[in-house]
């Protein structure tokens, strides 16, 4: 028997206290770390982002692009670091959850996936041998429920989550065995009926930002 590796975030218990919200741990996986969050944002927050995404989706069409490739057929847009209160307070909040900060976390990215698009099975973090500062863990939060579909599915743990809206997941791929990185592969499954916004944090293994 190995003995179990040291993970980022070391939660034990039901929940997990950032400086302004209590968040529930409803769900996990040891290895690799997998948590499934409740209340990790109000549904004011989640509104909020959704409507600054369409907004700036629509305006100037700057970072959005409808991607065309196979593997994610959804619309997305990275928010400016730090651009106005909400976001600084989601970074803070994801920071301090995340254990990691902020100084080296990527641009909040907000997804939207219509009827019948998907994110096809990735792992977040490049694989590329020489990659200096490579992403280390992630946070998708979901920002509405879903009519149908739009789960969040881990193939090789054969292990599903559902949208709703203020949860999220999270998982780490910081491990020494490789092995426990692969097995975070996982995708966004096609969304059957209505629609699914979300919004993930990549944070990186060192500083990103160069302004904190
Ligand atoms: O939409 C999802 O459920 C997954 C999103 C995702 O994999 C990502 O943003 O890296
Ligand atoms: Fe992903």
């Amino acid at each position: 028997m190995s003995i179990k590796e040291q993970a980022i975030l070391r939660a034990g218990g039901n929940r997990i206290r950032t400086a302004d919200r209590e968040i529930s741990i409803i769900g996990r996986i040891e290895e690799p770390l997998i948590l499934i969050l409740a209340n990790v944002l109000s549904g004011t927050e989640c509104e909020a982002l959704i409507d600054f995404a369409q907004d700036r989706m629509q305006r100037a069409k700057i970072g959005n692009s409808h991607v065309v490739s196979d593997i994610r057929t959804s619309s997305g847009m990275f928010v400016e670091e730090s651009e106005n209160a909400l976001i600084q307070t989601v970074e803070a909040r994801v920071s301090e959850l995340m254990h990691i900060p902020v100084s080296h976390a990527e641009p909040l990215q907000i997804l939207h996936y219509q009827a019948g698009e998907q994110y096809r099975p990735h792992v977040d973090y490049f694989s590329s041998e020489n990659v200096v500062n490579n992403r280390i863990s992630t946070l998708v939060m979901y920002l509405n429920d879903v009519e149908e579909g739009g789960e969040t599915y881990f193939p090789s743990l054969q292990f599903t989550v559902m949208p709703r809206k203020g949860s999220a997941v999270y998982f780490e791929y910081f491990y020494n065995d490789p092995r426990f990185n692969e097995l975070t592969l996982h995708a966004g499954n096609p969304v059957a009926a209505g629609e699914k916004w979300v919004a993930t944090q990549w944070m990186r293994r060192q500083r990103y930002r160069d302004d904190r």
